[in-house]
C-alpha cells in the first residue's frame, strides 16, 4: 500500500525520531533528497551547457529551511541559486547561512523591484517552493499568492517541498490560492493531500524521500492506495473445487422500460468481475438476455429471483413501477448489497444501519451531496471529509466516484484509487462499476476491497478501451485490465 498519514501523526513520529538523532539530521536528510531530485531534473539542461539557475521560494518555517539547505547543496555544485525570502526575519537561520556560504543569495521579496523579479523568474531553470509544508494553514496569504501567480506565469517548472504550498495536507482541500507543482518531493510519508483531489491535482509527480520515519508511524494509515500487486492478490480466482455458487452468484435489480441499457451494462460489469453467475430481476430482462445470454433472468422483483450471494440495485431503476419495493426487498436481504443511482435517492440511514450484511453505497458527487444535504460543490471540494461523513452516517462502506475514487468504511483508512481517467465520465460507466463491484461482493470480497478493486479495474479498463471510451467499450476492456494485473 502507498500510505498517507495526517499531520498530527507525522509530527508525533518526527519528534520521536528527532529525539534519537543529532539536531538537524532530519532536515539534512530531507534537503539531500530534495537536492538530488532537483539535480536530476536539471541534468538535461546542464548537458546542453546552459547555465542552471534555481530560485527558491522561502517561507518562515522549516519547509523554507529544507529549501535553503537543498539550495546550498545545489550551489556547491556550481548552480546559481537565489532564495526569495517571504519573511526575511524568520527564514531558517542555519539554512540561510549554509546557502550564503555555498555562494547562493538570499533576497527579501519585498525589496525586489517587479521588473527584477520578472527577470529572475524568467531565467530560472526551476523554482523550488518552500513557502509552506505541513505547517501551512488555508490558501496562500496575499504576498505569497502574488508571488505564486508570478511563478506560474513564468512557466518555470516548480518543485514543491513536501507539499504544494496552499493545499490542506490532511484533507486534500484547496481553500484559496495555491502554487501548482511539476514534482512534489515529500518527506517520510505521503500526506493525504498528495493522494486526494483537488490538492492531488496540484502536486504533479510525487516522490517520497525516506528520512527514517517509517518505523515510527502507526500500522494503520489515514489514507492509502492499493498497489497493482495488492489488487491482483484480491481478485477472485476459481479453484478446482469451484462451481457457480462457490464463485458467487450476483443478483442485479437495475434498469427499467425507460432505461434498459443500465441493466445491460450492470450485468456486463458483473460478468466481467469474476462472478460465477448473474441473476437479473426486472423489466429489462429481454434486453439483458439478448446481450448477455449467460444471465439467469426473471421479470419479477428481487424476492422472487432465487438464491444469490449479493445484490446490486439502483442503476436505471427510473420509471420501474416497483422501484420502491425493489429497494425494500434488497435492503431486507441478508446478503451483501450494493446500492447505486436511483436506489440512493432518499435512502434512510437507519435502514442501512439496521442491516446485518455489509452494504456498499456508490454515489457520485451529486448523489453524495443529496445524501448529506449539502451542495455538490461542498462534496467536490471536501471529498475525503464527505466520504467519511457518509460512511459514518450510514454505517456502511461508501465509494465516492470521481477523478480519484475514494472508498471509506465507518472507521479505518480511506482507500484512494489512482487508475481513473476523465474518459470514464461517460454515460453508463457508473453502471458498469456497480456490476463489477457487486460481482466482487458476491465472490466474497469485503465491501471495502470490492469497491477498491472494482475502481482499480474500472480505471484500467477506461485506459484500455478504444478512444473515445464508451461504457460498453469499458466493459469489453475489463478482461484486458484483469490480465494486465494478473500477468
Ligand atoms: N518536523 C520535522 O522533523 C521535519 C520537517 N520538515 C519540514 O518542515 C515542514 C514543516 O515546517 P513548519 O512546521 O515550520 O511549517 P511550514 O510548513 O514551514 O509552514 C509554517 C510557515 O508558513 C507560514 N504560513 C502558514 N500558512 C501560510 C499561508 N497560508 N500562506 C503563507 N504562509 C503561511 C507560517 O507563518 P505564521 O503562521 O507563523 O505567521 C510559517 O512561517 C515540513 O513540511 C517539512 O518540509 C523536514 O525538514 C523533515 C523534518
Ligand atoms: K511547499
Amino acid at each position: 500500500m502507498r500510505t498517507a498519514y495526517r499531520v498530527e501523526t507525522v509530527r508525533a513520529a518526527e519528534s520521536a525520531l528527532m529525539a534519537r538523532l543529532p539536531e538537524g539530521t532530519l532536515m539534512n536528510r530531507a534537503a539531500a533528497g530534495l537536492a538530488a531530485a532537483c539535480a536530476e531534473l536539471l541534468r538535461p539542461g546542464l548537458g546542453r551547457r546552459t547555465v542552471a539557475r534555481v530560485v527558491l521560494l522561502v517561507g518562515g518555517g522549516d519547509n523554507g529551511g529544507d529549501a535553503l539547505f537543498a539550495g546550498a547543496r545545489l550551489a556547491r555544485r556550481g548552480i546559481g541559486v537565489n532564495a526569495l525570502l517571504l519573511a526575511p526575519d524568520r527564514a531558517h537561520p542555519a539554512g540561510l547561512a549554509a546557502l550564503r556560504a555555498a555562494g547562493g543569495r538570499g533576497l527579501a521579496v519585498a525589496d525586489i523591484a517587479p521588473g527584477a523579479l520578472t527577470t529572475l523568474l524568467g531565467r530560472a531553470s526551476m523554482v523550488v517552493d518552500g513557502i509552506t509544508g505541513i505547517g501551512g494553514r488555508g490558501g496562500l496569504r496575499p504576498v505569497a499568492a502574488e508571488l505564486a501567480e508570478r511563478v506560474t506565469a513564468s512557466g518555470a517548472p516548480v518543485i514543491a517541498v513536501d507539499l504544494p504550498s496552499g493545499v490542506d495536507a490532511d484533507t486534500g482541500e484547496v481553500r484559496g490560492p495555491v502554487l501548482p507543482a511539476t514534482l512534489t518531493v515529500t518527506f517520510g510519508t505521503l500526506k493525504p493531500g498528495l493522494l486526494v483531489d483537488p490538492a492531488r491535482q496540484h502536486a504533479g509527480d510525487v516522490r517520497l524521500v525516506d528520512i527514517g520515519l517509517r518505523p515510527l508511524l502507526p500500522v494503520e494509515p489515514d489514507v492509502a492506495a492499493l498497489t497493482p500487486a495488492e489488487v491482483a492478490a484480491l481478485l477472485p480466482r476459481p479453484t478446482g473445487e469451484s462451481d457457480k455458487y462457490r464463485r458467487g452468484v450476483l443478483g442485479v435489480a437495475a434498469g427499467s422500460a425507460r432505461y434498459p441499457g443500465a441493466a445491460v451494462l450492470t450485468v456486463g460489469g458483473a460478468l466481467r468481475g469474476g462472478v460465477g453467475a448473474v441473476r437479473y430481476a426486472g423489466p429489462a430482462h429481454a434486453a439483458v438476455i439478448a446481450r448477455h445470454p449467460e444471465t439467469l433472468v426473471s421479470p419479477g422483483t428481487p424476492a422472487e429471483a432465487g438464491r444469490v450471494q449479493a445484490w446490486v440495485a439502483g442503476p436505471g431503476l427510473g420509471d420501474h413501477p416497483e422501484a420502491e419495493r425493489v429497494v425494500n426487498e434488497v435492503l431486507a436481504a441478508d446478503v451483501p448489497l450494493l446500492l447505486d443511482a436511483d436506489a440512493l435517492r432518499g435512502l434512510d440511514p437507519a435502514r442501512v444501519r439496521a442491516r446485518s450484511a455489509p452494504t456498499l453505497l456508490t454515489p457520485h458527487a451529486g448523489e453524495a451531496a443529496a445524501l448529506l444535504g449539502v451542495a455538490r460543490e461542498r462534496v467536490e471540494s471536501s471529498r475525503l471529509t464527505s466520504v467519511r461523513e457518509l460512511a459514518e452516517r450510514f454505517g456502511a462502506t461508501v465509494l465516492l466516484k470521481g477523478s480519484t475514487t475514494l472508498v471509506a468504511d465507518p472507521a479505518g483508512p480511506v482507500l484512494v484509487n489512482e487508475t481513473g481517467t476523465p474518459w470514464l465520465a461517460t454515460a453508463g460507466s457508473g453502471d458498469v462499476l456497480s456490476g463489477l463491484a457487486g460481482g466482487l461482493l458476491a465472490a466474497g470480497l469485503a465491501a471495502r476491497d470490492a469497491g477498491a478493486v472494482a475502481a482499480h479495474l474500472h480505471g484500467l479498463a477506461g485506459h484500455a478501451a478504444p478512444m473515445p471510451a464508451t461504457a460498453s467499450g469499458v466493459t469489453d476492456a475489463l478482461p484486458t485490465a484483469w490480465q494486465s494485473l494478473t500477468g
